[in-house]
């Protein structure tokens, strides 16, 4: 069998792929690239984060793998991943399966680490001698330049969940995605919320105790929001002590509670030495109809009444009536 692939060629993947614009078109141009070369079967791209979960009850630290194929279809609950790299070998960049009499592997996973986000697996099926694969470990090495390139650029430095940036572009989908399958009855399981979650009296931690440990609070706020929030819900860091979560699947009930929940855990969670931080949260339906901006616009209207109205607490702009919602938004333009 011959690989067919010259280094015109892989020159000119290494071009289209770096005219991606975000990592989303890198990934989905990369597996485009990886299925057309012939003894490549199949090509699945895994996001692998590490979660630590104390069990309730216990004081012992539990690592859990929680693994996302892309893309996410936020539409659908989780799949489960885990058995397919259960077993594997994480401390190497390539896994394979046993090969055949004449020497060739029928599956074959790259690892992709070191860029600040997840780990990828990108996972091959087909038949691959040596020589294949040292093609393929050249082409997982571009591919992880540039995944490196966009998590610096997508993700917030600090805690690495995505950024401002990123947000736009999601809600972008999530928004198309009502506006083609739209949801009136907010007691659907399966609608999606976009809250605002901003630390209260942050300004105080930062002057009280310093930016350091301001940062840590920030730091482990967003580590509380990875194991409070779901497999298919998404996280961002919005900017300073703002945070956005846009939760998928859930009815509003379930939303309200979910929300509750992780206010809840951020108030009896003891920060080293800040001690007690509370956080309030603006949330709205994502109905199909109005505009990403005007979505975020009535999750801040919901946050910045629930900062009037004593903060450590969850308004739904839905509840909310016309006229506190007229006379939040004269208050936002004074500031
Ligand atoms: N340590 C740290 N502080 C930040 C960061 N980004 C923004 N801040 C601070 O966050 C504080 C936000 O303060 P305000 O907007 O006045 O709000 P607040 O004190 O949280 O009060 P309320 O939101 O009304 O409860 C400011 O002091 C910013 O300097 C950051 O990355 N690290």
């Amino acid at each position: 069998m011959s690989i067919n692939l010259t280094v015109q060629q892989i020159f000119s993947w290494a071009t289209r792929l770096s005219a991606q614009q975000d990592y989303q078109a890198l990934t989905y141009k990369f597996l485009e690239l990886l299925v057309e070369i012939p003894w490549i079967d199949s090509a699945v791209v895994y996001e692998i984060y590490n979660h630590e979960r104390k069990k309730s009850g216990e004081t012992s630290i539990v690592r859990e793998l929680l693994i996302r194929r892309f893309p996410l279809d936020f539409t659908r609950n989780n799949e489960d991943h885990n058995d397919l790299l259960a077993g594997l070998d994480h401390t190497t960049d390539l896994n394979l399966s046993a090969p055949d009499e004449s020497g060739f592997h029928a599956w074959a996973i790259f690892f992709v680490r070191g860029s600040g986000g997840p780990e990828r697996a990108i996972h091959l099926e087909g038949a691959f001698d040596r020589e294949m694969l040292e093609l393929l470990d050249r082409l997982r090495g571009v591919y992880r330049n540039l995944v490196i390139l966009h998590d610096t650029k997508e993700r917030d430095v600090l805690t690495k969940l995505p950024n401002r940036q990123s947000l736009d572009a999601r809600l972008l989908q999530v928004c198309e995605h009502y506006r083609d399958h739209q949801i009136i009855d907010t007691k659907e399981e399966k609608s999606s919320w976009i809250a605002i979650l901003d630390i209260d009296h942050f300004k105080r931690v930062n002057d009280d105790f310093g930016h350091l440990y301001g940062d840590e609070v920030l730091l482990i706020f967003s580590q509380l929001m990875e194991k409070c929030f779901r497999y298919n819900d998404f996280l961002f860091r919005f900017g300073g002590e703002e945070f956005v979560v846009i939760l998928n699947l859930a009815s509003q009930e379930t939303a309200v509670n979910v929300f509750n929940r992780f206010r809840e855990a951020v108030a009896n969670y003891n920060f080293p030495t800040v001690g007690r931080v509370t956080v309030s949260i603006g949330l709205t339906h994502v109905d199909g109809i109005s505009m990403p901006t005007t979505q975020l616009d009535h999750a801040d209207k919901a946050l910045y009444h629930a900062k009037d109205t004593g903060r450590n607490r969850i308004i739904l702009y839905e509840d909310m009536s016309v006229l506190v919602r007229d006379n939040d938004h004269s208050e936002t333009e004074l500031f």
